[in-house]
């Protein structure tokens, strides 16, 4: 694995600066909640910080990379090609940063839409992305209050504002994040 400051000055030159920002926001937010809801605090700061090491890259260039790597496109990631930012930079993560933890890969790789399968670490992050600091949105006050209490309420809390976003904006819901909401409700506390 490279060295955190190393991490940091790939970042700095591939993200912009806004971007740059709300990864450290991430990364600080995702240590906090990771202490609160027994998650390991220093995996939970890494994947924040290189969550959205490819959220910068062009539609083109996460499909090709998507295909390069292997990665599976279904018709909704083919229609919403921002969408493989999240397991196309899993993948960087591996080969660039040489960071190996399958669990801050897993948690960078479900980060945007989520899974039937979440690990405390991989919700740690999804919502550490919701309500980091640089965040601005109706609901993320009600977001950060849940955060502050209760992992699962405040994962429902997240699904439901993303999907009843992106409704209103007539959008493509990817099934990962229904399927994640349901497994919530199904599973038990
Ligand atoms: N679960 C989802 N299903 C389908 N589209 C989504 C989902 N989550 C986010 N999107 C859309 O994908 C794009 C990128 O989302 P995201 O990476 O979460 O945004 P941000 O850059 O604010 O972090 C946005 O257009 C968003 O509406």
């Amino acid at each position: 694995m490279i060295e955190w400051e190393e991490i940091e000055n790939n970042l700095r030159k591939t993200l912009s600066g806004h971007r740059f920002q709300h990864s450290v926001g991430v990364s600080v937010t995702a240590e906090d909640l990771a202490k609160r809801f027994g998650a390991d605090p220093v995996q939970a700061r890494l994947a924040g910080l290189l969550h959205d090491c490819a959220r910068d890259m062009s539609n083109n260039h996460l499909l090709q990379s998507a295909e390069t790597f292997g990665i599976v496109v279904d018709t909704v990631l083919r229609r919403v090609p921002e969408l493989l930012h999240a397991p196309v930079g899993a993948q960087l993560v591996r080969e660039r940063y040489k960071i190996s933890d399958p669990a801050v890969c897993q948690a960078i790789a479900r980060h945007t839409v989520g899974a039937k399968d979440m690990s405390v670490l991989d919700m740690v992050i999804y919502l550490a992305d919701c309500i980091e600091p640089g965040r601005d949105f109706l609901g993320v006050h009600e977001l950060r209050r849940l955060a502050a209490v209760d992992l699962w309420a405040a994962m429902v809390k997240a699904y439901d504002q993303s999907i009843i976003y992106i409704i209103q904006q007539g959008g493509l819901v990817h099934p990962a994040t229904i399927e994640g909401r349901n497994a919530l409700l199904l599973g038990i506390r």
